[in-house]
């Protein structure tokens, strides 16, 4: 499908999303979102794609939601349509894992659609931040909840009331991203993560997201019970028998998703 404001492409098991509005620094207008829901929903039943990378330009991975868009929006538009309440049901409904790809600036909307992804691999240029609180609004996609657990209370409210930004050595001393690469390694090392991910058994990579994930919705013993299921599940897998007598045999794993 040709989309006005991504450019999409699968290579290797991997499909590689692109936010295409670069005169706006990828700010995140209703088309683009509709589109990237659309093309994560094609990538998730795609059985060709195994990873998907979401990735900006070297200046922005996304400046944000697009304040021009929004600017003349009224409480009665935005709350009777559910303004940006759906889209997000996108990622999370997306069992494959999701890579954010960061360089540049990583601001409100971006900074937010950049941590409902898996993790972060970001260029050594990146700048994340929830600058709202410039527009005289606040984060409404999950920004303070997120970056919250992600980070922290306290760096968290200095970002939410300053408006400040957060560079990429910062993000990764706080747990915010995964790695730090220079801006020339960013799609290297990120299609290298995406394709070594496309490799596993594909019923392991969802089982092992689905338990990092609960982690942030349930108490420790809960989550650690849902854990132990699901890595005895493992054990009704014909990867699990392929993975072990791989090892013990000195030799690379063939995974077939069984
Ligand atoms: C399918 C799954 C989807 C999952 C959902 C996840 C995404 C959901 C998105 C909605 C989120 C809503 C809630 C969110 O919390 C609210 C916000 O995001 S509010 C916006 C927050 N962002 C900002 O405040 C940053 C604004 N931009 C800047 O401060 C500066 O542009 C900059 C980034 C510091 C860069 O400065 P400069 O280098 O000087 O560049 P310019 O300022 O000249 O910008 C160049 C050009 O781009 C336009 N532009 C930049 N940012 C935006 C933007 N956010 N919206 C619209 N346009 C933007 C700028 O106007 C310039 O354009 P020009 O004037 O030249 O036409």
């Amino acid at each position: 499908m040709a989309y006005q404001t991504l450019i999409v492409e699968i290579e290797d098991n991997v499909a590689l999303i692109r936010l295409n509005r670069p005169e706006a620094l990828n700010a995140l207008n209703s088309v683009l979102l509709g589109e990237l829901a659309d093309a994560l929903k094609s990538a998730d039943g795609n059985d060709k794609v195994r990873c998907v990378v979401i990735t900006g330009s070297e200046k922005a991975f996304a400046a944000g939601a697009d304040i021009k868009e929004m600017s003349s929006k009224t409480y009665v538009e935005m709350f009777g349509t559910n303004f940006f309440g759906t889209e997000p049901d996108s990622i999370g409904r997306t069992r494959k894992p999701i890579i954010a790809a960061v360089a540049g600036y990583a601001l409100g909307g971006g900074c937010e659609l950049a941590m409902m992804c898996d993790f972060i691999i970001c260029a050594d240029n990146a700048k994340f931040g929830q600058p709202e609180i410039n527009l005289g609004i606040i984060a409404g996609i999950g920004g303070t909840q997120r970056l919250t657990r992600f980070v922290g209370k306290s760096k968290a409210m200095d970002m939410h009331l300053t408006g400040r930004f957060m560079d990429a050595a910062e993000a990764e001393r706080s747990g915010l991203v995964s790695r730090v690469v220079p801006l020339a390694q960013l799609m290297p090392e990120a299609m290298a993560a995406a394709q070594k991910i496309a490799a596993k058994s594909q019923i392991s990579v969802m089982a092992a997201k689905e338990c990092v994930d609960r982690a942030y919705e349930t108490t420790l013993n809960e989550g650690v019970l849902f854990e132990r299921r699901l890595f005895h599940s493992m054990f009704a897998t014909e990867d699990q028998k392929e993975g072990m007598a791989a090892f013990l045999e000195k030799r690379e794993p063939q995974f077939r998703d069984k």
